[in-house]
């Protein structure tokens, strides 16, 4: 199922300072609770993974998800959630510790723990998966990835299977397109809302939008932009 195309030039880019505004503005202007925006990004990472990655079929089928634990990780986890419940092998591993995760990150995790999903909080022994999912950082990455993050980051590079990317490739700056060592090389990149002005690097692979529900009507009062109703046709489309 082919995803609605958009011309990059008929959007704009966002820096992560309007997306930060974007954030607070859904958050404390119109009640939209990050959670909810956590729940959009993470199921419409599930479904790009889904349509554009895994083919056919579901059964043994195995996704790799890599999850840190601010909201980049939460999305990602969402994601793990819905494909688990898709009846495909979905594995989890943690840049960080569970007992580590606060907040709306922490609920989510939570609930895959409630539903005995496989989680680690190591670098994934197999190699073998059909799709590997990249929530370890997104646009508060600082400085070059470190520590387990970095580890997870140089695993998913050496795999042959299709990493995906949410927000931002793990270890590239979506602010200025700076890609650290190490930074993920993904397939493609599903970015939230507007793309970033840092997504222009080749690192990015296919550039996907997910729709999290940004009323049109915020970005006018709030950032003094124009953007039409560009998700009518699909809340995911293809960035060319
Ligand atoms: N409206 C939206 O766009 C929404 C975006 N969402 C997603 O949330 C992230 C931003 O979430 P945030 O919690 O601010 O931070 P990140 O998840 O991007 O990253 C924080 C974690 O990354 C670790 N980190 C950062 N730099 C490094 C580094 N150099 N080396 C290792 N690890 C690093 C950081 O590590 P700590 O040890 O400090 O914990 C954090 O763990 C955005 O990108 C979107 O994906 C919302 O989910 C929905 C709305
Ligand atoms: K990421």
């Amino acid at each position: 199922m082919k995803s609605p195309e958009l011309r990059r030039e008929n959007v704009p880019e966002l820096s992560t300072e309007q997306m930060i505004e974007v954030d607070r503005a859904m958050i404390e202007d119109y009640g939209i609770e990050l959670i909810q925006m956590m729940e959009n990004a993470g199921r419409a990472l599930a479904t790009l993974a889904r349509d554009q990655f895994l083919g056919e079929g579901r059964k043994g089928k195995r996704v790799t998800v890599l999850a840190g634990r601010g909201g980049n990780g939460g999305g990602a986890i969402v994601a793990a959630r819905r494909l688990a419940t898709w009846g495909f092998d979905v594995h989890v591993s943690l840049a960080r510790d569970p007992n580590t995760f606060s907040g709306v990150p922490a609920q989510q995790l939570a609930i895959l723990q409630a539903m005995g999903v496989k989680l680690q909080t190591s670098i994934p022994e197999k190699s073998n998966s059909d799709v590997v999912l990249d929530g370890i950082i997104g646009y508060s990455l600082s400085g070059a990835p470190k520590g387990r993050a970095a580890d997870l980051i140089r695993w998913a590079n050496a795999q042959s299977a299709p990493v995906v990317s949410l927000d931002a490739p793990s270890g590239v700056d979506a602010t200025n397109a700076t890609a650290y060592d190490p930074s993920i090389r993904a397939t493609a990149t599903l970015t939230l809302a507007l793309p970033k002005a840092g997504l222009n690097h080749p690192q990015v692979g296919s550039l996907y939008l997910a729709d999290i529900s940004v009323p049109p009507e915020l970005y006018a009062r709030f950032l003094g932009l124009t953007v039409g109703p560009i998700f009518s046709d699909g809340d995911i489309l293809k960035l060319n």
